[in-house]
């Protein structure tokens, strides 16, 4: 990382209220190492220049934790916290990074993606990440993962009545969904409400806020799981992002 890039992330993380050890910006140093040289052999991240992946990946992902959603509770376990289409390892690789009290698991549909997270997790001496292979329509069955988060996270990945059916089938009663999203359209927000109550969920929060430095509309958006899922949800794969509930895709 050159020292303007290093800045640049001090300044960024700083804006969302953190304060990073020379250990952690060593980590992030090291994660954009292997971005860089990973992408260079497969198509992993559209971004390349320095700039952008130190704004737009790491502290982009690092904006998961506004709100305090990810805070640890006062009582109870390490939150289990599910990475869903974590990509590259976004936000899952740079919140392990900053949170090493998270269990985290990433996950991707994509295998490659998924073995790039696992040997970047490795090398930054995460052992509390442990990436997963797998469509969430299918994961989400699995009695093993069904209803066993505390927490999903979830950028870029779908719209909310997609999130809603794909990501709260994994969370226990009580748990959170909370979605990066860029700016959201009312028509989106409601389709994301009606869904999140028809698969056991509720709209907890929509918070707009802008991407420290580059100044992007962002948008957290936090559901809870307030009941079990049917049983028929999520349908078979494909079926939730080409039909999604009650919203029709323009
Ligand atoms: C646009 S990328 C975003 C990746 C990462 N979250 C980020 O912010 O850089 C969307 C990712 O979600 C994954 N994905 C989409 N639908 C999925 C599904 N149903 N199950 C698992 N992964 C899925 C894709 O494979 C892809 O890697």
């Amino acid at each position: 990382m050159t020292p303007e890039g290093q800045a640049l992330l001090l300044e960024g993380t700083a804006e969302l209220g953190l304060k990073l050890t020379a250990e952690q910006v060593g980590g992030f140093a090291r994660l954009l190492a292997l971005l860089t040289e990973s992408s260079a052999q497969m198509n992993l991240t559209a971004l390349r220049e320095e700039r952008d992946i130190l704004l737009k990946h790491f502290v982009d992902s690092l904006t998961v934790l506004l709100g305090e959603w990810l805070d640890r509770p006062a009582q109870g376990g390490p939150l289990r916290v599910l990475d869903l289409g974590t990509g590259a390892g976004f936000p899952a690789l740079p919140l392990a990074l900053v949170r090493p009290d998270l269990q985290m698991v990433p996950m991707d549909a994509t295998r490659k993606k998924v073995e790039f997270v696992e040997r970047a997790a490795q090398a930054l001496g995460l052992a509390q990440v442990h990436p997963l292979v797998g469509r969430a329509e299918t994961l989400g069955r699995d009695p093993q993962q069904r209803e066993s988060y505390d927490r999903v996270v979830t950028r870029a990945v779908a719209a909310l009545p997609v999130l809603a059916e794909l990501a709260l089938p994994f969370l226990r009663t009580g748990g959170l969904l909370i979605a990066q999203k860029g700016p959201i359209l009312p028509e989106e927000l409601e389709a994301g409400t009606r869904a999140a109550a028809e698969v056991g969920g509720a709209v907890r929060a929509v918070e707009p806020f802008s991407l420290p430095v580059a100044d992007d509309a962002r948008t957290l958006v936090v559901m809870e799981k307030t009941a079990p899922t049917p049983d028929r949800y999520p349908r078979r794969e494909g079926v939730p992002g080409r039909k999604p509930l009650f919203w029709q895709a323009t």
